[in-house]
């Protein structure tokens, strides 16, 4: 971008270089290859350092080699190691964020690769974002610079340094801004409010996990594993008959030994021997050398026992470790825990797994009009919110633990912000986005960095999600009922997954049993199925109460820009 320092243009009220250092803050060290600005915008790794590439502006590889020497520098860094991990961000990514720094990171750990590079939205490989193992990335860049005098202007590009295994990670936000009108298009993007399905990107790509811990599956619905879970014992973990029958040694017929009954939960081994035949129930241990053979299979003629003439030949036993061995994954990280994956452990004698529990939630239903009297005075109306948001929060994935009042002040909304130990505050109600409006305020005053500023959804359009410098999440929920519930339904089960580093919720789509119109914006409408597995959806709602969702089965998210016979989106709701 000639006549302009490209690392100084604003995008969303910060610099283009802000965006690369506030990305890059978790890391242990950050050089920046260029001139130190006068301020820095953003957030920063505590070791910051500048340096300068020979010649200036001497092209990318002569910028990783001044990097490089630059990361060296001090005496502090005792160990440098071939396989720390080195990262390359290009100072020109107005969406680049942490959590996208830290999976090519992880990418580089998990693979056999020398250096992971990002791919964006178009497939393009993008070489200067790149995670390196730092020895690959210093003979690389000794390599291309082989032979290269420096008084070349532009030097090699990235490729020519390029290690023989690297692998690439597809990842949303690396788009880099080389053109005015580049530029032009990020400012525009900035400025327009997310749909449904950006505003969970940027939820599930901009929110981190909370700590991980051990804890007993069973006492933690709603978590996500936090590494995979696998099996403490083999499946059966004896022989086990899978049938009421007989347990028999050798190819038969059987004497039958009556004195003999093995019965499920029977301890102890039982002795059967060659050419007899004893009863064994479903669930009892399989005697050592028999094969089980259920009665259906069976004729017996006083103690003769034979295999009918026309019945299979097959063990009617599950034999230790038929279903899984010792040490098999039964679970993928990131799995939630459901009461499938709790009995599971049960079965696989997993006591304790690394989870992420349920994000803890403080509920605040703000208003001076809420009043929990059968009449409510003149001017003021019943809280409708309060005593159910819990059980939808719930169904999100979240874990209520409080509910409380606030009042329409500056105090009351400050000190809803701050006060309680919980991860997420949700917030219903003063979400306009006025200068005057307390949540705003308040949010601003406490320093919260915005995530989601607004949807383009209706209802829901004022919903926002943001991140306290104590690293608390604040979500502002519409203070109309249905607004409220819908937009949480809609969009709080990505904040759970995101918290829980669990997968995105899988999402459902159905086909309208009638023509359903578009507008502009998503709307959140009420819908119920048809018996042929179709939906009804609504044409308009009224957001006051939540009488729409009384004989409902499920939200449809109905997109702008689809045909009218389109499937539309279901948001599921808890069932009716
Ligand atoms: N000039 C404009 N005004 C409004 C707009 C707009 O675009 N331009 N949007 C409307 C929409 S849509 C909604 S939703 C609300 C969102 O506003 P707030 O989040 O600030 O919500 P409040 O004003 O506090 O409350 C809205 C409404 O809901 C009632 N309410 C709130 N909490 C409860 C509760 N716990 N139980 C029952 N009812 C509750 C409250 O009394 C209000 O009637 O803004 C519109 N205005
Ligand atoms: O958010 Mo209001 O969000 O349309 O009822």
């Amino acid at each position: 971008m000639p006549g302009t320092d490209k690392v100084l243009a604003t995008v969303d009220g910060r610099t283009l270089l802000g965006h690369a250092l506030a990305a890059t803050a978790f890391c242990d060290r950050v050089v920046v290859v260029g001139p130190r600005p006068p301020d820095l915008d953003a957030p920063a790794a505590t070791d910051l350092r500048f340096t300068r590439e020979t010649p200036h502006f001497g092209g990318p590889v002569r910028a990783l080699r001044a990097g490089l020497a630059a990361i060296d520098r001090g005496e502090e860094y005792a160990t440098p190691s071939d396989d720390d991990v080195v990262l390359t961000v290009s100072a020109d990514l107005p969406f680049v964020h942490e959590n996208a720094l830290r999976s090519l990171v992880g990418a580089l750990r998990s693979r056999e690769a020398d250096a992971v590079f990002a791919t964006d939205g178009a497939g393009r490989v993008q070489y200067l974002v790149g995670a390196w193992r730092r020895g690959a990335l210093q003979r690389g860049v000794a390599a291309a610079l082989d032979g290269v005098d420096d008084t070349m202007e532009r030097g090699p590009s990235v490729r020519a340094a390029l290690p023989q295994a690297t692998a690439t990670l597809a990842l949303d936000d690396v788009e880099d801004v080389d053109t005015p009108e580049d530029l032009a298009a990020a400012r525009t993007r900035a400025e327009r409010l997310p749909d449904l399905d950006r505003a969970r990107r940027a939820i599930r790509a901009r929110l981190a996990p909370l700590p991980s811990r051990r804890g007993r599956p069973s006492d933690h619905s709603g978590g996500c594993l936090a590494d995979p879970m696998v099996a403490a014992r083999p499946f059966p973990h004896f022989d086990t008959s899978a049938m009421d029958g007989w347990a028999v040694a050798g190819p038969g017929p059987w004497v039958v030994d009556d004195r003999v009954v093995v019965t499920a939960g029977a301890g102890g081994t039982t002795a059967v021997a060659d050419g007899r035949a004893v009863r064994i129930a479903t669930g009892a241990p399989v005697p050592v050398g028999t094969t089980v053979i259920r009665d259906e299979f069976t004729v017996r003629s006083g103690a003769d026992l034979r295999r009918r003439p026309d019945a299979p030949v097959r063990d009617d036993a599950r034999r230790v470790g038929e279903d899984w061995a010792l040490g098999a994954v039964l679970a993928p990280v990131g799995h939630p825990i459901t009461p499938a994956l709790m009995s599971t452990a049960l079965s696989a004698g997993v006591e304790t797994v690394s989870l992420r529990a349920a994000p803890r939630v403080d509920v605040v239903l703000s208003g001076d009009e809420l009043s929990d009297l059968v009449d409510p005075p003149p001017g003021a109306i019943r809280d409708t919110v309060g005593p159910v948001l819990p059980q939808y929060l719930r169904w999100c994935g979240l874990d209520p633990v409080s509910t409380r009042r606030c009042r329409d002040t500056d105090d009351d909304f400050d000190a809803a912000l701050a006060d309680g130990d919980a991860d997420v505050v949700v917030i219903v109600g003063a979400t306009g986005f006025g200068a005057a409006d307390p949540l705003a305020g308040a949010l601003a005053r406490a320093g919260a960095r915005p995530i989601v500023r607004g949807l383009a959804c209706r209802p829901g359009g004022s919903t926002s999600v943001s991140v306290t410098p104590s690293g608390r999440l604040v979500i502002g929920l519409p203070g109309n009922p249905f607004a409220a519930v819908a937009t949480a339904c809609a969009i709080l089960p990505d904040v759970a997954r995101a918290l829980t580093g669990g997968r995105a919720p899988r999402r459902q789509y159905g086909l309208p049993a009638h023509p359903i119109s578009s507008s502009p914006v998503t709307r959140l409408l009420p819908a119920t199925t048809t018996v042929d597995g179709r939906w009804r959806v609504a044409d308009s709602v009224r957001t006051a109460h939540l009488a729409a969702l009384v004989d409902c089965d499920a939200l449809a998210a109905v997109s702008p820009g689809r045909e009218p016979t389109d499937a539309v989106e279901i948001v599921p709701l808890p069932p009716r």
